[in-house]
């Protein structure tokens, strides 16, 4: 009887594996031959399920972008990634792609970042109007123009701290220091609680390495959606006991404390005599109450500090290698600064404002070119057309339909670095915007598109791009640097955690100062 009894459990647990292959199986047969996307062109493995991208994007720590160009270079221009989305490698198909202003970003990839309510995330395309409209204001050139005070005071100090490891002959670390600079801008802005990051001794090196290993959780919680929410609710103490080098407890904290200006937003507390950005969205007159929740002004805290720190940060650090090891630039830009400051008047160490930089053409083509090498945002961007059918015509002329629903993704990478457009296009060259012929400028500047484009373009773009002018014009007219310790690996985007991330045994970009 028990021998039965035992035959028959085992026959169960048999029949259901069988079942479970058979369906797991029909499944695959359904994706590869019997699906809207099945005339795509990619390896059988990547339609059949999401496991081949999981791999490249979790275990592997964001690494499918390179699987990705794989198949690109083995199948042409247009692949099937996964089950339900194909990536596109061509320039010409950016406008159909990213300029309709009806296109949804795909639930799945955005998913990934765990703040479904802010404006970046956003699905629908009406809701995400109303979102970004709320902070639109504070983003325009006019009132970026009125924050230059705020953003020249932190160079001030950048330019402090640089002079005193020059004194003391110590090498700096800029990558951090550059990381520092733009959280504390962001957080002047738009949050009720300012960092003060540049005021640490190591630039917050330390925390800055484990914002880099916290950012592949959105991989992992694009594949395993709950993942987000478990690190979320648990306690700090069960973390902090497991928790021998104190890093998680520190991002722990750090969530804490945004949680703290979100409530303190909410509860309508002024700790600033500026309004900021978060204050503005919870009090837009034209914003429906629904979307005062405290959850949106977590999530939107969240996303704009992530969006406005690193990617500049980081912008930064490229081009400061670039130019310290391309010598012929750095001259070109140096003599710009130095004339530009001597014709205004401005004595050595005295502040460059954007009045005075932003006229000049060799500053505004090495911040084009360092826009361009450094890719703020690497991860591909998925859009969906909720109405239509989109149809992709293959320079080959095969063309492609890809119903509605399916997403269709972009690389920012593939656009920039793209030979056809960009002579050379590895080479850190400010020179190519200011000697090409009208029509090559107007082919470049089509396929420049470093804050994305369309509706869903970055709204910090003026922002980053006063930081970006004010460092480096104060930096490279006051100082003269040599790289530390520094090699080109240092910069070299390896991991894709949406935004670029170096080999994780690098320390970035450090510099002697000289002078
Ligand atoms: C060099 C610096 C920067 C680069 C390269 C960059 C790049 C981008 C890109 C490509 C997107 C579109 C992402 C997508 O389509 O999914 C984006 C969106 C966004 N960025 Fe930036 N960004 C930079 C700086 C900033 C700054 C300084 C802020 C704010 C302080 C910011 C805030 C945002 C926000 C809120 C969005 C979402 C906008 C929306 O969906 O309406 N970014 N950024």
């Amino acid at each position: 009887m028990a021998l039965l009894t035992g035959f028959s459990a085992l026959g169960a647990v048999a029949c259901l594996l069988f079942a479970a292959a058979c369906l797991t199986s029909l499944k695959a047969i359904q994706r590869l031959w019997f699906h809207p996307l099945a005339k795509v062109p990619g390896p059988w493995y990547a339609a059949i399920s999401s496991f081949y991208e999981f791999w490249w994007d979790c275990p592997q720590a964001g690494r499918y972008w390179v699987k990705i160009e794989e198949m690109h270079k083995n199948y042409g221009p247009i692949v099937r990634i996964n089950p339900w989305e194909v990536h596109i490698n061509d320039p010409a198909f950016m406008d159909t792609l990213f300029s309709n202003s009806r296109m949804q970003k795909d639930s799945f990839f955005y998913g990934g970042f765990g703040i479904d309510t802010a404006a970046f995330s956003t699905v629908s395309a009406d809701l995400h109007r109303v979102r970004r409209g709320a902070m639109a204001n504070f983003f325009s050139k006019a009132s970026i123009t009125k924050l230059e005070p705020r953003v020249l005071s932190r160079v001030k100090q950048l330019c402090g701290r640089l002079q005193k490891c020059r004194d003391e002959g110590k090498p700096a670390d800029l990558s951090n220091a550059y990381r520092c600079l733009a959280t504390d801008v962001t957080t002047d802005y738009a949050v009720p609680n300012t960092r003060n990051f540049l005021d640490d001794p190591e630039f917050k090196k330390g925390f800055n390495g484990t914002i880099r290993d916290a950012s592949a959780i959105i991989n992992w919680n694009r594949h395993i959606p709950f993942l987000f929410p478990l690190v979320r609710s648990m306690p700090r103490s069960l973390v902090a006991h497991f928790d021998k080098d104190g890093k998680t407890t520190e991002l722990i904290d750090y969530e804490q404390d945004l949680y703290k200006m979100a409530r303190a937003v909410v509860d309508n507390e002024k700790s600033k005599e500026t309004p900021t950005i978060l204050n503005a969205i919870f009090e837009a007159p034209n914003l429906p109450t629904s979307e005062k929740t405290f959850k949106r002004v977590m999530d939107e805290t969240q996303t704009v500090i992530g969006a406005g720190t690193e990617t500049t940060g980081n912008t930064l650090a490229v081009m400061t290698y670039h130019l310290l090891t391309n010598p012929p630039a750095l001259q070109k830009l140096k003599a710009e600064l130095t004339q530009a400051a001597e014709t205004a008047g401005i004595a050595p160490f005295g502040i460059l404002t954007c009045k005075i930089v932003e006229p000049l053409p060799y500053l505004q083509a090495t911040l084009k070119e360092a826009l361009r090498m450094a890719i703020g945002v690497c991860g591909r961007l998925p859009r969906v057309n909720p109405d239509a059918t989109m149809t992709y015509n293959a320079p080959n002329r095969q063309s492609y339909t890809i119903p509605s629903g399916y997403a269709v993704s972009m690389s920012i990478p593939d656009i920039h670095f793209d030979p056809d457009v960009f002579t050379i296009p590895r080479a850190f060259n400010p020179d190519r915007w200011l000697n090409a012929s009208p029509s090559e400028l107007a082919r470049m500047d089509k396929s420049f598109v470093p804050f994305g484009r369309g509706a869903r373009q970055c709204i910090g773009l003026e922002l980053a791009k006063q930081e970006i002018l004010l460092v480096a014009a104060n930096v490279f007219r006051n100082f003269e640097m040599e790289l530390w310790e520094t090699t080109a690996r240092d910069i070299e985007f390896v991991n894709d955690f949406f935004a670029p991330f170096m080999p994780h045994d690098r320390k970035g970009v450090w510099v002697k100062i000289k002078g």
